[in-house]
């Protein structure tokens, strides 16, 4: 390069708006340029020509080493993301700490030993976007009314569905039923089959059941890991039981092969507790639920793949 141009190259590396550091072979710096000079409080007096690690002792011994060594003495570049090393140089913006990417690059010089150049690039922009994405995402999950591995309606959806259902009942004078659906054997399922099976057949159950609601009032939620509910409005003991009847069929038809199962079908199937509250008897959410839980229970002590219903105490 014509030695006019020298001067220009450093007034362009010094007009630049990221972090430009060279050092030599021996590790001293050469260039700390006008952004880094800014950002990091030092003069050019205090870095010129001084030992790199020196100036940036907390660098001494990291990936930022390493990656020198790379560059002066095999001729390797090497990209530091921010991911793995978010801010390694005392490098501010104001009070905030700025985040860096940095590019270690060889740098040939014809007649002297390898230099190697080192680049800031400030992405605390991108840093901040991608923590406000994630706690957006991580509201919106909170916030969201489907389950995750299903897609049906979640344990959140039917705690503010059945506050409703339970409130218009009473206030309309009618019936409400409340279902709880329990996939029988499912731990020795799990156990034989292995847990992505187990997911393949909560999806195939949860879509089953989803398919037998009838009228858009009805809600068929996954209550907890393998047990789901079903509240059904305007729905007497009689029609709750036919429809459970005709759930416990439906999941058996799927022909889902269950080894492991304690019925000779050998297939998945589901034990359902039922629940009504008669209009006439009217009583807290909390009874509904551990009357149909309990109905629940006494359907596996029954031996499973049969549907039990218990008035409310
Ligand atoms: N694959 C899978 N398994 C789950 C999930 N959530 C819960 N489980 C499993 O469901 C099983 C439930 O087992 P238990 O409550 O002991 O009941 P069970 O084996 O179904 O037996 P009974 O209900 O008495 O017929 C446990 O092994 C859980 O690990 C899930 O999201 N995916």
């Amino acid at each position: 390069m014509p030695l006019q141009r020298l001067p220009l190259m450093e007034s362009v590396l010094h007009a630049m708006s990221l972090g430009a550091v060279v050092l030599d072979n021996e590790r001293r710096i050469v260039l700390w340029n006008t952004w880094m000079i800014t950002h990091s409080g030092l003069t050019q007096e205090q870095v010129s020509g001084r030992d790199f690690f020196a100036v940036c002792p907390e660098l001494r011994g990291g990936r930022v080493d390493a990656a020198i060594q790379y560059a002066l003495h095999n001729n390797f570049p090497s990209l530091l993301s921010q991911t793995l090393n978010k801010a390694p140089f005392a490098l501010y913006l104001g009070d905030e700490r700025i985040q860096q990417a940095l590019e270690v690059t060889p740098i040939e010089v014809a007649g002297v030993p390898r230099h190697c150049l080192i680049q800031v690039h400030d992405v605390s922009i991108a840093v901040g976007r991608e923590k406000l994405l994630r706690e957006q995402a991580m509201v919106l999950r909170s916030q969201s009314f489907a389950d995750g591995l299903t897609g049906i309606a979640n344990r959140r959806h039917f705690d503010a569905a059945i506050e409703k259902e339970h409130r218009r009942a009473k206030r309309g004078g009618t019936p409400l039923s409340l279902l709880m659906i329990d996939i029988d054997h499912f731990k020795a399922y799990n156990d034989y089959y292995g847990h992505q099976k187990g997911d393949q057949c909560l999806i195939q159950v949860s879509a089953a059941l989803a398919g037998m609601l009838k009228r858009p009032c009805d809600l068929t939620a996954r209550y907890g890991g393998e047990e789901f509910a079903m509240i059904l409005p305007e729905t007497g003991a009689g029609q709750a039981r036919a429809m459970a009847e005709g759930i416990r069929e439906r999941v058996q038809a799927l022909a889902i092969r269950h080894e492991r199962n304690s019925d000779p079908s050998q297939r998945v199937t589901v034990s359902i507790g039922i629940a009504t509250q008669q209009p006439e008897a009217p009583m807290e959410i909390e009874a509904l639920i551990g009357a149909a839980d309990r109905a629940l229970y006494q359907a596996k002590r029954d031996g499973r793949n049969r549907v039990a219903a218990l008035q409310p105490a």
